[in-house]
């Protein structure tokens, strides 16, 4: 399938800045298409109109008032508006379209913004915002508003209906809501929110006509993160929309780093526990180690070694794909099965111990062929430390008794525990 990179159409006469913007739109992994008038952005959208976005000059030689962007907004491509004309009646005439966004170039960081803009609608047709308004006609407006920034919008005629989306719906990132509704108001809706969808997983901005001067501190302590009074003007309201989901993009991805091992995109040792400390007993947990890893290293470097640790990591989630895996250090992975059912997963074990041993990796050094251990131990009332300690020690016996086999058993926490082995 073609991956090729999304294309830019970038529209601007002066040589002088299409070189440099062009640059900065292909440094952030999009393919430039420069033109310079509006007879160039004809031919190229004859050619193939097939654009992410347009940055496009408001004055053209040939379109002097902005005749290019009815152009570009019929064919619906999302366009970002870069001019030399700051004055209100261009900004006003400009924003009456449904462009993406109006910016001036005498700032300094106006390309900077302009690079943020294409990021934002790479991303924003994967993100959802919620706007809850008893209201049709403003709901509608704030619809289109945030469709120009291609986001999804789900509508929310009151509170109830708004928690009820929210308890079914993923990856909902933002939710824009008015104060007075009929029944439960805004702000109780928000601190209701926030007992069960906490900063990391959702913006909220609250919005009201009201001329109470407690309403943004009401919102704010209820849990809102941000407040819009009405009226607002389309480009405050953007800077604060955009704000507002990049902070929860930010702490997710702080999160993200927080939990997972770098190398193979697996949770951490910590994030292994914390997952584990909301379970239930009855549970089977299995320690495996890769055989003579070091060997490995020594003998292919430690890029190959690298490689054996994420192939490793991949088929452990092909094979546990419900289950907690984890990443605990150097070349040992811990899972963690539930319900409990100790034969099965034996099972499923060995037919990952065969798979990965049945894995050639190709090196400049010929191919590479690697084993594992893997210890199991499974209880119905055991801790998870007891489990783990447990594991490791049946990890111990298959190392000892040869290496590429599980060992595991239930745990009878009355006597001593039964073992199984397959080689
Ligand atoms: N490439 C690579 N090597 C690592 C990483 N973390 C730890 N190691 C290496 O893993 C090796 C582990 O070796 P040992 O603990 O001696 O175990 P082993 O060679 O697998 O021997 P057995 O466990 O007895 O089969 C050491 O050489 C570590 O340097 C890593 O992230 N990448």
């Amino acid at each position: 399938m073609s991956t090729a990179a999304p294309r830019i159409l970038v529209i601007e006469d002066s040589l002088m800045l299409i070189r440099p913007l062009c640059r900065m739109v292909n440094k952030q992994g999009f393919v430039a298409v420069p033109v310079t008038s509006m007879a160039e952005v004809r031919q190229a959208l004859a050619d193939d109109p097939r654009f992410m976005a347009a940055v496009a000059d408001y004055c053209l030689p040939d379109a002097p008032n902005g005749e290019v962007l009815p152009l570009l907004l019929e064919n619906r491509i999302p366009t970002v508006v870069l001019t030399a004309h700051n004055d209100m009646q261009t900004r006003e005439r400009v924003l009456c379209m449904p462009v993406v966004d109006y910016i001036p170039k005498e700032s300094p960081s106006a390309f900077e913004y302009v690079m943020k803009m294409l990021r934002r609608i790479r991303i924003n047709p994967g993100i959802k915002v919620l706007v809850v308004d008893d209201s049709q006609a403003v709901r509608q407006f704030l619809r289109l508003q945030l469709e120009r920034h291609l986001y999804q919008v789900l509508e929310a005629a009151d509170a109830e209906e708004a928690l009820g989306i929210l308890r079914h719906e993923s990856g909902i990132k933002l939710v824009l809501t008015d104060h007075d509704m009929p029944g439960m108001d805004g702000v109780r809706m928000t601190s209701t929110v926030r007992r069960f969808l906490d900063h990391t997983r959702l913006a909220i901005i609250g919005i009201s006509g009201s001329q109470d001067p407690t309403m943004t501190a009401r919102f704010i302590k209820a849990g809102a993160d941000d407040y819009l009074q009405k009226p607002f003007n389309y480009e405050e309201f953007f800077c604060r929309v955009t704000r507002n989901v990049e902070f929860v993009e930010n702490l997710q991805a702080l999160q993200e780093s927080a939990n997972k091992d770098p190398l193979s995109g697996l949770s951490n040792r910590r994030h292994f526990f914390e997952q584990v400390a909301s379970l239930r007993h009855n549970y089977s947990v299995a320690v495996l180690d890769i055989d003579l890893f070091k060997r490995i290293n020594d003998g292919f470097g430690h890029d190959i070694g690298d490689q054996v640790i994420c192939q490793t990591a991949r088929l452990l989630e092909s094979f546990f794909p419900d289950d907690i895996i984890a990443r605990f250090g150097g070349e040992e992975f811990v899972i963690l099965a539930q319900p409990l059912d100790a034969p099965d997963m034996l099972r499923q074990l060995d037919k990952l111990r065969r798979a990965l041993a049945n894995l050639s990796i190709s090196t400049p050094l010929g191919d590479l062929r690697f084993t594992v251990s893997i210890g199991m131990a499974a209880a119905e009332e055991a801790d998870i430390s007891t489990l783990l300690k447990q594991a490791d020690n049946y990890l111990y016996q298959a190392k000892h008794n040869g290496r590429n086999q599980v060992c595991g058993g239930i745990i009878d926490q009355t006597s001593d525990p039964a073992s199984v082995a397959s080689a």
